[in-house]
């Protein structure tokens, strides 16, 4: 043994050997465990520490995780929970005033047609009833409960308006034969009209996009709308009829109005189907008003010739229900299916959902592909972001194939209760 290790192994000694410990006074070597041997395990011991602090601090921000989740979870319950009070509480019906007889006796018309002499609630300042006043009026008693504040231009709430759209086609995966039929059918009458006029062919009015939710429709309408610098209008077919009640036809003329003041512009009408059934019989005052809203988007669409800078499409997930009146020529004369992506378009819609993610490099896409069988082109938006997701939690660099699985079982998952819902809707469609 040289001086030096000798003098280390003194200090390390006095660094264990205590005073007064049981081990105090007892020579080197009479241990039982050499002077290395106790080194190694001090190194073993801590290794294990450090592996432990950091298990410690794993758990500590898992925790952490959980304890966000936890708070989230309970004020979702909370809203669930005011919404479910909400729901129980009786409905009012919405009237309009028509006329102020006495201070607590007035003529209001109910959403549905007819017109009542009503009470007025004590509460209500008599200042805020005057004719055409929205009011909510008792279920049974008919008494107006409350005077519904009015907005300037409440129609505009009901609209989705965009004059800058920033889709592109080449963030569309797998819908090349849909873009083209939008092209020739939308693009080209807004960007060179003149090309129909001189073969002497009026472009169609209105196309109808249907398929499955999820398969792009409305993304295939806004690149439209920015290759075109067109306006995108976007109504949605059941608020026009639920939440405008006695409106609707109102709100379709205001639609045509803007669309003209902001145009070139493209209407873009959700769910269309909710305003365009084909209906057996008229008798209660919803299935008017639906069927008025209808009249007037008809009426609009067909006094539409000189307006060739607006452009209307629709979508639907039931095209089997719409009243043939709106497939005429003339009106959404153009269908276009969109089906649900095959194995080649998935592949190239995850890579777009993919394009600003940081990946590692055993990302096998024709496997996600493979594995993505019977998914919409939203259900792979989620998996992309789900993946991503499963990456941020586990503090990852990268996004790996492994987090990619995870993400397909789980939008999977979501993905099957859906399919457990009936649709009745048809591979193709004829007028
Ligand atoms: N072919 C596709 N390429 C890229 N992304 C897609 C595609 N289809 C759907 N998506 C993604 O899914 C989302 C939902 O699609 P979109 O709203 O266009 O579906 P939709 O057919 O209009 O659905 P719905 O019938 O439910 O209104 C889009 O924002 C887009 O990110």
């Amino acid at each position: 043994m040289t001086e030096s290790t000798k003098s280390k192994d003194e200090s390390m000694r006095s660094h264990l050997v205590k005073p007064g410990s049981v081990y105090d006074g007892i020579e080197p070597g009479e241990l039982g465990e050499t002077t290395e041997s106790v080194q190694d395990r001090v190194r073993q011991l801590e290794s294990r520490n450090s592996f432990l602090e950091e298990q410690c601090s794993q758990i500590e921000s898992e925790k952490r995780y959980l304890e966000n989740q936890k708070i989230k979870y309970e004020r979702e319950i909370r809203k669930l929970q005011s919404e479910l009070d909400r729901m129980k509480t009786s409905p009012l019906i919405i009237g309009t005033v028509i006329d102020v007889i006495k201070n607590d006796r007035i003529i209001v018309r109910s959403s549905n047609g007819p017109q009542f002499l009503v009470n007025v609630s004590q509460y209500i300042d008599e200042k805020k009833l005057l004719p055409g006043a929205k009011v909510a009026l008792n279920q049974h008693t008919l008494a107006i409960a409350e005077v519904i504040p009015s907005t300037e231009e409440p129609f505009v709430a009901a609209m989705e308006v965009i004059e800058s759209v920033e889709v592109d086609y080449d963030q569309i995966g797998g819908l090349d034969e849909q873009i083209q039929e939008l092209q020739e059918a939308v693009e080209l009458p807004l960007t060179s009209p003149e090309r129909f006029a001189r073969i002497g062919i009026e472009p169609p009015k209105g196309v109808l996009l249907y398929g499955l939710p999820g398969t792009g429709k409305t993304l295939l309408a806004k690149a439209v709308a920015h290759r075109t610098n067109a306006t995108f209008i976007r109504v949605v077919g059941s608020e026009l009829v639920q939440k405008y009640i006695g409106d609707g036809s109102k709100l379709v003329r205001e639609i045509f109005e803007m669309a003209r003041k902001k145009a070139p512009s493209i209407i873009f009408i959700d769910e269309l189907d909710s305003i365009a059934a084909r209906r057996l019989n008229e008798t209660t005052g919803a299935d008017r008003e639906v069927q008025r809203t209808l009249m007037q988007l008809l009426a609009e669409m067909d006094g539409f010739d000189k307006r060739k800078n607006i452009r209307i499409i629709a979508a639907t997930n039931r095209p089997d229900v719409l009243d043939p009146a709106i497939l005429r020529p003339g009106r959404f004369d153009r269908l276009v299916h969109v089906p649900m992506p095959g194995i080649e378009a998935r592949g190239k819609i995850l890579k777009i959902h993919c394009e600003k993610m940081t990946l590692a490099e055993d990302i096998d896409f024709k496997k996600l592909a493979k594995a993505t069988e019977g998914m919409s082109g939203a259900d792979l938006k989620a998996i992309a972001t789900e993946a991503g997701m499963f990456a941020v939690r586990r503090d990852k660099e990268l996004v790996e194939m492994e987090e990619f699985l995870e993400a397909v079982e789980k939008v999977s998952m979501a993905a099957d209760t859906q399919k457990m819902m009936p649709s009745n809707l048809p591979e193709t469609m004829f007028v």
